[in-house]
């Protein structure tokens, strides 16, 4: 491919300056072809002192947010949902405002409140008082729309978790099956994604995985364990369970067109800038970077109790890469797990 060999010196270096801000291992796997690039430090479990290795599976948080487009785009090409039309025209039960789009949902451009900002605002009181609880979706939904909206419907970004929670609400409403379903027959099975899984309710990973650590807002205070949850509050905002191999070839296979018609693929990749200095966008359940070298890569990240995630492909798909650091609530080891994207896509060291 035209782009630079990976740096796997430099992601070796990013791994260490995340263990020594506190991440107990991470693991970084590059796909080209068939060409495929490991690197693992640190442990899986810290327990039991197992070294990490970049075959173990983890919780993928929002990443979570890009499986559940996809399954609405197919939807849309399949003329079963209208993308501009009112969500409301295919929900159990209204949302308060009629003007929120499918689109708006997507793009993270609804205002809906996210209700994780008061579930998770005392960091490890708010895990504990959920991680073994089982919520509807319409729950969920009841939490944000008791605050008031972030914006009016279209008119700014602010991303949201209620929105990928009403696009799974609408999915089953729609299907008349469980997200897991269709998450199985229009994505795990064709791409053959045999260590990624959807198990809501169910607290435990099976296989071989990672344990995650949850760092307490006192940093003074041991790491905990947060490996098992039923990620209930989550679900089809962020409960899926994959790997580094998997999620590679699910980025690939999506940004290359073996899994959305040309004209849904344009528009999940349709981006409007996040930030001030335009290097980060988002486009339908999508993130799109623009790396120090330059070039722009696709996917998404993930933030769940215990595990950081960054999974993300070049446009064509060629190249993918999937870094995890397994800690949460520590932003530095989170900024620092992402110039692992410059070493795999720029074959630079961090920018
Ligand atoms: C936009 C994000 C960063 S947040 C969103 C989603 N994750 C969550 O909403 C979980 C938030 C609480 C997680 C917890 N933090 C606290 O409790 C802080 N008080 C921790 O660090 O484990 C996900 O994943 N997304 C990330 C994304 O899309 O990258």
């Amino acid at each position: 491919s035209s782009l630079p060999s990976p740096d796997l010196a430099a992601v070796r270096t990013v791994h260490r300056t995340a263990l020594s801000q506190g991440a107990p291992g991470a693991l970084t796997r590059i796909d080209e072809g068939f060409v495929r690039y490991h690197v693992a430090t640190g442990e899986a479990d810290t327990r039991a002192h197992t070294a990490m290795d970049t075959g173990r599976r983890f919780r993928v948080g929002s990443v979570s947010k890009t499986f559940t487009a996809v399954v609405l785009l197919q939807l849309a090409a399949e003329g079963r949902v209208d993308l501009d039309a009112p969500a409301n025209r295919y929900l159990p039960e209204p949302l308060p405002d009629d003007r929120i789009t499918v689109r708006h949902l997507l793009s993270h451009r609804s205002g809906l409140y996210d209700y994780t900002n008061d579930m998770f605002y005392d960091t490890v009181p708010g895990f504990e008082a959920v991680r073994n609880k089982v919520f509807s979706y319409q729950e969920l939904i009841d939490l944000s729309t008791a605050r008031p909206p972030n914006n009016e419907p279209g008119a700014a970004y602010s991303y949201s978790n209620t929105n990928f929670v009403v696009l799974g609400q609408l999915v089953e409403h729609l299907t008349g099956t469980p997200i897991a379903t269709q998450y199985q027959q229009r994505v795990f099975a064709p791409l053959r994604l045999r260590n990624t899984s959807y198990v809501h309710p169910r607290t435990t990973l099976s296989g071989s995985y990672a344990r995650g650590y949850l760092r307490p807002d006192d940093t003074a205070l041991p790491l905990v364990d947060s490996t098992e949850q039923t990620a209930s509050w989550a679900q089809s905002a962020g409960a899926v369970i994959s790997s580094a191999k998997d999620l590679n070839r699910f980025f690939s296979a999506l940004l290359s067109g073996e899994l959305l018609p040309a004209e849904q693929l344009d528009a999940m990749t349709t981006m409007i800038p996040v930030t001030a200095d335009g290097k980060q966008s988002y486009g339908l359940g999508l993130r799109a970077r623009k790396l120090s070298c330059g070039t722009t890569v696709y996917g998404h990240t993930g933030t769940v109790q215990g595990y950081y995630t960054y999974a993300f492909t070049t446009g064509d798909g060629a190249r993918s890469m999937t870094s995890l650091a397994n800690t949460s609530n520590n932003g530095t080891v989170n900024t620092t797990l992402g110039a692992t994207l410059d070493a795999a896509f720029c074959g630079s060291g961090p920018a």
